[in-house]
């Protein structure tokens, strides 16, 4: 309420103001107007004053001087312009009912009614005649006086507009009027100075004019006031249907806000309602969740529960089914029972610090299982505590991680075994070796490093195939371990080549003894799919300290002191002595020396007659390479044909042969000389290179000496390995026109089914059959049968190394072909072996 009277309040205050204000403003426009109304007055009344001038102008002229001042009034006299004026002023206030009235004033009054009366017109006529003054020649534009006064309690606008002499008629008529000497005397009372002489323009006169205003006002007010009360109307109307709007509204809105904040409590109501509903709902789901959950852990996990002394309270099913154990025998009984040993003191000691500073303990652990066997569980152990806070119980969950424990055993297995024989690979040797000798050096302790080849295994592996050499390594790798101590290690270099490391000897000579030892065992037969063979092995021995510091060097002087036994024939072991790197080194430069040696032209050809047995004619010769070396002199080819294949050397060398060999058949021929054909050594190497037959080919039609001229002697060895590979290379040989020999015949394990299928011409019995022809029946036998068998095969037989008469006719009786050796001839020069062939035949036939 007390609102509302202040808002009443200040509503009737703003009306009383703006009343006010409306009533003051309409007061000033009425005054504005007043005035507007005042200027067109006086401009008229001037305009007519100036009209009826120039009117009577010509009969004022006419009649001399003009009416005097009293004229008008006078029959038959005209009025003067300025009674005229005072005429019109009188009529038009008439006319208006007094809304206005004028009447023409000066200072220089010809009647009393006309002159400055009062305040007001002596107040303004001074500021007319200031106007006059201050531009005496020109014509000026006017500016009219006024003021508002109350008059007899009425408020009058009072208006003074100059009336100028605006005609020359004006200022004649009033100089001359004002020489008349009747009217001089009144003149000079109203204080014209004698003489004065008006000029056009200049202030004759003025129209006074007056305006009441309280008629207007009293108009105005009245509607000002019908307006006011009717706005006043309107505004209280619209007030009071906008209080009572507004009361309306607020009474609706309290009842809202009423029903709001019903709302807003039910809505709150609803909502707690609705958390509870949904705390409920995600308790069940989270129940039902962890229900799943543990369903799931049992089903994956193995679980088990101890008490706080360690004792199993609870297992589940996986756990039973992984160890073997039943409930029964669980229950009761602590982790111990699934002991497998894997794990130190240290480790359990840890597990139950962690479990006791109430942390979950986390790793992997190998248990037995009750069967014997171990399985592998990442484990993750949760102290449970009871209401007090207090450790009472131990959650054991564990996942079982065998098979990726033994995968990854595996491939450690794999990483550092070798996976043939299963023995340690060099990378793991190395890092034993390597540990080994960091105690060793602390305890001064002897070490050594065996270095084993096996000898004829390469023929063994080339003539019976992979297989079999696979299987002769697992069984040399068997009798190797057998042979050792528990801390030593027996490892495979690769191929053929194994190591024995000794980490911790007495002395030296137990090295020796060990390699005896296995020698021993490696010479003992191997049989291998009910076939019987003898392996030799070379040893070379390094000792730590004296033969190197590391791993690496006691296994490359051990390799060193190898194949000093290798060289020294084999089958024997040997310490490693410091000049043995000398060898090593030299066989490494030899290689690179042998690089180059066919564009330095080092190599030569000798060539070693084949007889006939029955002709005694040079049936053929063989061709036999020579190095000759600037410093190292002739080497012979078993120093550098070894190297040769080992580097590959081979294929280019033996090309160079061949293309050579052409080379001095064309030479010959153009000499004349009857040539036999020539018989090329191919190595192993050169008869698995895959594009042989194809430089062979290129090579014959290169040199046009006719396929005939050559043949070519293959290894035995190199024979057997690859066998369908081999048999398509001799063919696609044979095909081209050459003749094939195998070489070295009765050395390798061919067997006779074997031979059928192979397209060659003639076996070469080695020279180790014939050497001891005569006092090795067993020898002797061997090429026996060899002759017998070649026969039977329709094959020719050609003996090596023939020295003595004896053996010659030995081998004549037994019905050998051909024949080649120091008795016949040595290897001859290009030169040498050109005289023979000149030389008559009988020259051939040895005595
Ligand atoms: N003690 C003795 N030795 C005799 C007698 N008759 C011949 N010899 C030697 O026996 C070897 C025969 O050659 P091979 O068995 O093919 O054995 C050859 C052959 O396997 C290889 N060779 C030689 N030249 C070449 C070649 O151009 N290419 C290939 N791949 N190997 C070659 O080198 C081996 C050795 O060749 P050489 O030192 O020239 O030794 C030659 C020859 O000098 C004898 O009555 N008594």
């Amino acid at each position: 309420m007390h609102t509302i009277a202040v808002l009443i309040g200040v509503f009737a205050l703003a009306c009383g103001c703006g009343y006010l204000v409306v009533r003051h403003a309409v007061n000033s426009t009425i005054e504005r107007q007043a005035l507007t109304v005042a200027e067109i007055v006086a401009s008229q009344a001037t305009t007519a004053r100036s009209v009826y001038a120039r009117e009577i102008a010509d009969k004022l002229t006419r009649d001399g001087f003009g009416p005097n001042v009293d004229s008008a009034r006078l029959p038959g006299h005209v009025p003067i312009p300025a009674q005229f004026l005072k005429m019109v002023g009188r009529a038009s206030s008439e006319q208006s009912h007094r809304l206005y009235e004028y009447r023409p004033v000066s200072r220089w009054n010809l009647e009393p009614t006309q002159g400055l009366t009062d305040d007001f017109l002596r107040w303004a006529w001074p500021q007319l005649e200031a106007q006059d003054r201050s531009a005496p020649a020109a014509p000026i534009e006017w500016r009219a006086v006024s003021r508002i006064e109350t008059v007899q309690g009425q408020r009058v606008l009072r208006y003074l507009s100059a009336d100028a002499a605006s005609q020359q008629s004006c200022a004649a008529c009033h100089n001359a009027y004002e020489k008349k000497p009747e009217i001089l005397a009144r003149r000079l009372s109203d204080g014209v100075p004698a003489g004065k002489q008006w000029q056009q323009h200049q202030l004759l006169g003025a129209v006074a004019i007056s305006i009441p205003l309280d008629k207007a006002q009293q108009l105005a007010g009245g509607q000002v006031n019908e307006t006011a009360v009717f706005i006043f109307g309107i505004l209280v109307a619209s007030f009071s249907a906008m209080f009572w709007f507004n009361w309306r509204l607020s009474r609706q809105e309290r009842s809202l806000r009423e029903t709001e904040n019903q709302l807003k409590s039910s809505e709150l109501e609803t909502r707690s309602a609705n958390a509870l509903l949904q705390a409920k709902q995600g308790v069940e789901r989270a129940f039902a969740e962890l229900s799943t959950y543990m369903r799931g852990i049992d089903q994956h996990a193995i679980v088990s529960v101890t008490d706080r002394r360690g004792r199993i309270v609870q297992v589940n099913d996986k756990l039973l089914e992984i160890s073997g154990f039943s409930r029964e025998e669980l229950i009761g009984q602590d982790h111990r029972l699934f002991g497998s040993k894997a794990h130190g003191r240290e480790f359990f000691a840890q597990m139950w610090d962690t479990l006791e500073r109430g942390e979950t303990w986390r790793g992997t652990i190998c248990n037995r299982a009750k069967a014997g066997g171990l399985y592998w569980v990442d484990s993750a152990i949760v102290p449970l505590k009871d209401a007090s806070g207090s450790v009472d119980r131990y959650l054991s969950i564990c996942i079982d991680i065998t098979e990726r424990k033994r995968a990854e055993q595996d491939m450690l297995r794999m990483a550092t075994h070798d996976s043939l024989t299963g023995l340690v690979n060099r990378a793991l040797l190395r890092d034993r070796i390597h540990q080994a000798l960091e105690c060793d050096k602390r305890t001064q302790s002897l070490a050594a490093v065996l270095f084993i080849d096996l000898d004829q295994f390469k023929a063994i592996n080339d003539s019976l195939g992979h297989e079999t050499g696979d299987s002769v390594l697992v069984e040399v790798a068997r009798r190797l371990q057998a042979c050792v101590r528990a801390e030593d290690t027996v490892a495979r270099q690769g191929g053929d080549e194994f190591i024995v490391f000794l980490p911790h000897l007495p002395d030296a000579h137990g090295a020796g003894v060990m390699a005896e030892r296995i020698q021993s065992r490696l010479s003992l037969p191997f049989v291998i799919d009910g076939r019987e063979m003898i392996v030799g092995s070379s040893v070379g021995i390094a000792l730590f300290p004296e033969d190197g510091q590391d791993a690496d060097t006691l296994l490359k002087n051990s390799d060193s002191a190898m194949y000093q036994v290798k060289d020294a024939g084999r089958n024997h072991y040997t310490y490693f002595a410091p000049h043995m790197n000398q060898l090593a080194a030299d066989r490494y430069a030899m290689v690179s020396e042998l690089r180059g040696a066919a564009e330095r032209d080092e190599f030569l050809l000798n060539f070693q007659p084949i007889i006939g047995m029955a002709s005694g004619r040079i049936e053929a010769m063989e061709v036999l390479l020579r190095w000759q070396h600037p410093q190292r002199g002739l080497v012979p080819p078993m120093q550098f044909i070894p190297l040769a294949e080992t580097s590959g050397l081979i294929v280019p060398i033996g090309e160079w042969v061949i293309r050579a060999a052409c080379a001095q058949i064309r030479a010959w021929r153009a000499a004349g000389l009857q040539v036999p054909p020539l018989a090329i050594n191919l190595s192993a190497i050169q008869v698995h290179h895959k594009t042989l037959v194809e430089r062979i080919a290129a090579i014959l039609r290169e040199m046009e000496v006719g396929a005939g001229a050559l043949e070519f002697e293959i290894t035995e060895g190199s024979l057997m390995n690859k066998t369908d590979e081999v048999v398509s290379t001799l063919r696609r040989l044979c095909g081209l026109g050459v003749r094939l020999a195998i070489d070295d015949f009765g050395t390798g394990y061919s067997s006779l089914s074997y031979l059928k299928r192979l397209p060659v011409d003639t076996l070469k019995i080695d020279r180790s059959f014939v050497m001891d022809i005569r006092s090795d029946a067993e020898d002797a036998a061997i090429v026996g049968a060899v002759i017998s068998m070649a026969r039977s095969l329709k094959l020719k037989v050609i003996a090596e190394g023939v020295e003595t008469p004896y053996q010659l006719e030995f081998l004549r009786a037994l019905g050998c072909d051909q024949y080649q050796g120091f008795l016949a001839s040595k290897p001859l020069s290009a030169i040498d072996a050109a005289r023979r062939l000149t030389q008559r035949v009988p020259d051939d036939t040895p005595a």
